[in-house]
């Protein structure tokens, strides 16, 4: 089994770099299913997980793909003849694999993706993504776990979204760049990442406007095509290193982090006591000795990111006072919660709010990861426990984040990754992901 082992208590000093957004290349990378001629070449990519899932879906899709881990570029070639099927085994890994479905649809005309299942941060239905695609003039079944669309040729229209779903405006977006007029997106989502996937979009030849903001105008062109592109920073791998900082009394430069894409972090964290200094060099975080108690709702952008809320309760918890948690975004999201009980974290959830007593002397213990975001809050945890702790479960940290051990380990965190065998013998882990 392989496992982080940290034994806690060191101050973080230092300067990291933080990789490109899982949440925003990933669209990107089905993006280029759209470009008919020329090859895309997609820089600043991260080596995860999820990314090697959808390199698997485009292969699968017949599209030509080619990553150089070592320059953290993809290229990727969708000039000939295309397979419209995203199979249950690739898109049962990864639910993001769904936003092929836009792409396939404007490009071949039909698409058949199988139905993402729910996750263990919740239900998350597609029903906005397919309320969209059939505004635009698409037929869409539900058989056999598969959606199948058609449509001969999509045609734009004025979409409302009940909700800001990011997954939904990436996946209209993208399938309205193609359609015949003009498409706006009401109530779209405005995270950093959906302005990224526009920009890529836009230099492939789309006509895309408002992007960031709640209406997104879209006007069909005839085709597109490849271009070079240099992913946006993960705001997400910044904001869990902001934390660690925070919480160890630590002095940490992120590098070339974007203070804008992380306001509300920002916003709470120095009601906290942190001291925030933005660079040009990046965002440098210094953490107090004592955190004082903030509550925190979760938002979609530009309020607290959902994506956030696991990493920031442990700063909560280590504040002076209790403080409250409430998730709004999705409604199974405290699981973790249980792991860091076992390290004597007090918490109460009550419905969608967690109350976190602060002063917590939490204590190394073996934890299990139960979902990618409660990895690094668990291993947030192990920093600033009393002893070792064992985090394992690490294929959820491995869907987004590259090497997260060795990047604390430089900036004096006492952790490392390991096969462990039953007898308890150790293996130093090199090479993380391999592909
Ligand atoms: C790969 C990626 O970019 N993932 C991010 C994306 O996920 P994702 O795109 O899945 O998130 P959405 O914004 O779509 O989901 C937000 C909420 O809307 C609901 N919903 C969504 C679509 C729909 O058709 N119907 C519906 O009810 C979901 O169940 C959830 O409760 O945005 C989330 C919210 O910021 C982040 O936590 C994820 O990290
Ligand atoms: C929830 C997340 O991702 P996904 O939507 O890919 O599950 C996340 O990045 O925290």
């Amino acid at each position: 089994m392989e496992e982080i082992i940290i034994n806690g208590g060191h101050r973080l000093s230092g300067a990291v770099e933080i990789d490109g957004a899982k949440n925003a290349v990933l669209p990107i990378m089905a993006a280029a299913i759209l470009a008919s001629k020329g090859v895309n070449q997609i820089e600043n990519v991260p080596i995860l997980a999820d990314v090697l899932t959808m390199q698997s879906v485009l292969e699968a899709l017949h599209v030509r793909t080619k990553f150089d881990h070592q320059r953290a570029k993809i290229s990727i070639d969708a000039q000939h003849s295309l397979s419209p099927e995203a199979s249950f085994e690739l898109v049962s890994k990864m639910r993001a694999s769904i936003v092929v479905l836009g792409p396939l649809l404007a490009r071949l005309g039909h698409a058949k993706v199988a139905m993402p299942g729910g996750c263990a941060i919740g239900s998350r239905p597609i029903d906005l993504h397919l309320k969209g695609m059939r505004q635009l003039g698409a037929r869409i079944v539900q058989n056999g776990g598969f959606i199948e669309a058609e449509a001969c040729k999509l045609i734009g229209a004025p979409i409302y979204l009940d909700f800001p779903s990011v997954g939904a405006t990436e996946n209209i977006m993208m399938a309205a760049t193609l359609a015949e007029g003009t498409t706006y997106i009401d109530n779209a989502a405005r995270e950093p990442e959906i302005v990224d996937l526009a920009m890529f979009l836009s230099e492939m030849g789309a006509r895309i406007y408002g992007a960031g903001t709640e209406t997104i105008k879209i006007v069909g062109v005839p085709e597109l095509h490849g271009v070079d592109h240099q992913v946006v920073q993960d705001r997400i791998e910044a904001g869990t290193f902001m934390v660690a900082a925070a919480i160890t009394q630590g002095n940490v430069l992120i590098k070339d982090a974007i203070a804008a894409h992380n306001r509300p972090l920002i916003s709470k964290l120095t009601e906290m006591g942190v001291k925030i200094e933005e660079h040009d060099a990046g965002i440098r975080v210094i953490g107090p000795e004592k955190l004082i108690p903030v509550n925190v709702k979760t938002l979609p952008h530009p309020g607290f990111p959902t994506d956030m809320q696991p990493q920031m309760t442990v700063a909560q918890l280590l504040a002076d006072g209790t403080s409250m948690m409430n998730e709004t975004v999705f409604e199974n999201r405290f699981m973790y919660v249980d792991e860091l009980r076992r390290m004597n974290a007090q918490v109460e959830i009550e419905g969608n709010t967690a109350l976190l007593h602060g002063r917590a002397q939490l204590r190394g213990a073996a934890v299990e990861a139960t979902d990618l975001r409660a990895a690094a809050a668990l291993i947030l945890a192990g920093l600033v426990a009393d002893g070792e702790t064992r985090v394992s479960q690490l294929q959820y940290l491995d869907r987004g984040y590259h090497l997260l051990h060795e990047k604390l380990s430089l900036l004096g965190a006492n952790i490392r990754r390991s096969q462990v065998a039953a007898d308890g013998t150790e293996q130093p882990i090199l090479n993380v992901i391999s592909n």
